[in-house]
């Protein structure tokens, strides 16, 4: 089915596969096994993700000679694959200039060589990105020709800006190519389309976008590849958070090109995105790090009882190990809660009581703290025994402990350290309280594409519609000591997201001045904690860690 384009057509396949950072030969057999299905579907071009060869973003990795060499000799090898007769490939990878630059490139192979390469020019360095610190920027590229096409490839962030598509534009192309390594977040979707239509605007060409599907430490990537006609219209869209290889037939006429429209789907609601990035963060996070599976306590709160529904979901109920750990304070709700939970999601659940624990360091500290009421030392003490457990199981058993802190606590400082924020991941870390509620009601009457885990309900409605509480004391609740959640939430998203003083966020919110105030304060007090914190999955458009850095030690007052 293969070999040379005709003249007037064109099939190119988006490749929008999950490479590994830093398995340079795991990628090109994934990029090997997608050329084949490429074939397969009559495909003459094969059109992978940013530096699919090395993984995206491969950071100081890139600075290590013996890192770069080896990706050229990756890059020979897929090149001599090409010489079968098979489709050509557009491969991103790490690449010297003869000049001695250090470029993210992306190459043309073809005909069993090097057939043509571009540089990528603008280098992100804000947010979650730093490329200027390990990449050259490269000149604007002119168009590759492959087979008698002119492509205009231009590498993520260059689709941002309009000078590279005009000087591809000016250099003839027919047709733009955006291979990406664009990392999810809640206002991506809509930022992606709105770029790659204004490129279409300004150049009246038809553009392919294909990005990568995996997690990648805290960054989650969710594909959602598609193909726009030079009217800006969508003429295809790529299923998101899973692997494929999609082909798309251009035909040349009159001077045009084009490809025939195909039925889009409407976009997942906001909660089925959520969910999915976080089962495909904590997924790749899990299996790229060789565990064997997680574990945490489950307290009968909507905090672990969704943590646990991702996990299950996303590495099937056999690799979590759920482990209740129950005080004097714990109610006999709490504990049936947690029994159900486990229960729905099929997953083994032990129950530790830590009241030895307590007793015990109750016991030792007695002298020491003779003459002090008891406080909030004694309740970290009981977050501290728990995390102690799991850490205990973790080193016997191997599974990584999973961290279950929402946005809405690590904002606020709502956690206790080496307690309950102990672990290697966190699935809930940039979800605020508010949206952990909408979730979880979404994942209980959803069953996720590609889930491992149950079809019906995770979680009893109880755990839902029940008041959050830590139970470090009898009858604490989690508003006895912080703000309703639904204004809390409205208050740190306009701090964080919105990036608003206290009194722009007093006067968008409607809320107390001295609410907001507190809320400030917590805010920045907390970073210390959110220093220590585990990695977790990027959903927001300002996740805490690389997106927003902020000192630990600061006057500004806001
Ligand atoms: N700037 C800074 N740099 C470095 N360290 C700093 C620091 N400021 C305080 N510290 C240190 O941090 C420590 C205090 O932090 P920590 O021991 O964690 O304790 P702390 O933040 O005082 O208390 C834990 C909070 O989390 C709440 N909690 C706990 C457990 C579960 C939940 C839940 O529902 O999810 C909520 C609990 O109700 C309480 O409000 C002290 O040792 C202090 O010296
Ligand atoms: N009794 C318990 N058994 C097991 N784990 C617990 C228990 N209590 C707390 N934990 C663990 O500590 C984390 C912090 O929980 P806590 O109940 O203090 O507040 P939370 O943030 O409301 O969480 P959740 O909604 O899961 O209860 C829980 O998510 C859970 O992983
Ligand atoms: N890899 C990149 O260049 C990513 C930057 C781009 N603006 C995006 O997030 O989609």
């Amino acid at each position: 089915m293969t070999g040379p384009a005709s003249s007037e057509r064109l099939t190119l396949a988006l490749c929008q596969i999950n490479p590994w950072v830093g398995d340079l030969s795991g990628n090109l057999e994934r990029l090997r096994a997608a050329r084949a299905e490429a074939a397969r579907l009559g495909a003459e071009l094969v059109l992978a993700t940013e530096l699919a060869l090395t993984g995206y973003p491969p950071e100081d990795l890139v600075l290590r000679d013996s890192f770069m060499a080896q990706a050229r000799e990756v890059v020979a090898t897929l090149a001599a694959d090409t010489a079968d007769g098979g489709p050509g490939v557009i491969v991103g990878v790490p690449w010297r200039s003869e000049a001695g630059g250090r470029h993210n490139a992306a190459l043309l192979l073809d005909n069993g060589a090097i057939a043509g390469m571009v540089f990528k020019h603008h280098l992100p360095n804000y947010g979650v990105f730093d490329e200027k610190r390990v990449f050259d920027p490269g000149p604007k590229p002119a168009p590759l020709i492959f087979r008698g096409w002119r492509l205009g490839v231009m590498i993520c962030e260059d689709m941002w800006f309009p000078d590279v598509a005009a000087a591809l534009v000016a250099g003839g192309a027919e047709i733009l190519l955006v291979p990406n390594g664009s990392p999810f977040d809640l206002e991506k979707t809509e930022a992606r389309l709105d770029h790659a239509r204004a490129r279409v605007t300004e150049s009246g060409l038809p553009l392919v976008y294909v990005n990568q599907v995996c997690g990648q430490d805290e960054l989650v990537f969710d594909g959602a590849s598609f193909v726009m006609g030079g009217d800006g219209a969508l003429r295809m869209t790529v299923a998101p958070w899973r692997e494929a290889v999609s082909p798309v037939v251009f035909t040349r006429k009159d001077g045009r090109v084009d490809t025939p429209a195909q039925p889009i789907p409407p976009p997942p609601p906001v909660a089925a995105d959520i969910y999915q990035a976080m089962v495909l963060g904590l997924r790749d996070y899990v299996t790229k790090n060789g565990f064997p599976g997680v574990i945490l306590g489950l307290s009968g709160g909507i905090d672990s009882a969704l943590s646990a529904a991702v996990a299950v979901d996303a590495l099937g109920a056999e690799r979590v190990w759920c482990v209740m750990m129950p005080s004097p304070y714990t109610s006999a709700e709490s504990l049936e809660d947690a029994a159900a939970c486990a229960r729905l999601l099929g997953t083994r659940l032990d129950t530790i009581d830590i009241g030895p624990a307590m007793a015990a360091f109750g016991a030792m500290l007695e002298p020491h703290f003779a003459g002090r009421a008891a406080d909030i030392t004694e309740e970290n003490l009981q977050s501290r025994a728990r995390g102690l457990t799991l850490m205990a199981l973790s080193n016997k058993f191997g599974p990584m402990v999973l961290s279950t802190g929402n946005k809405s606590e690590m904002s606020v400082g709502y956690a206790t350290l080496y307690g309950d924020m102990c672990g290697g991941y966190s699935v809930l870390k940039d979800v605020y309280k508010t949206a952990v509620f909408a979730v979880s009601r979404w994942r209980n009457a959803n069953h996720p594409e590609g889930a491992l885990g149950p079809e019906g309900p995770v979680m009893p409605e109880r755990v839902i519609t029940k008041a959050p509480s830590a139970e470090l004391r009898p009858d604490q609740k989690d508003e006895d000591s912080l703000p309703p959640y639904v204004d809390l939430d409205r208050v740190l998203h306009l701090l964080i997201e919105e990036q608003r003083g206290i009194a722009a966020a007093t006067a968008e919110s409607g809320l107390p001045r001295p609410l907001v105030e507190r809320v400030w304060t917590l805010l920045q007090r907390a970073e210390y904690k959110r220093r220590q914190a585990p990695p977790g999955v990027k959903i927001s458009a300002l996740a805490f860690g690389r997106d927003r850095r902020y000192p630990i030690t600061h006057a500004y007052g806001g």
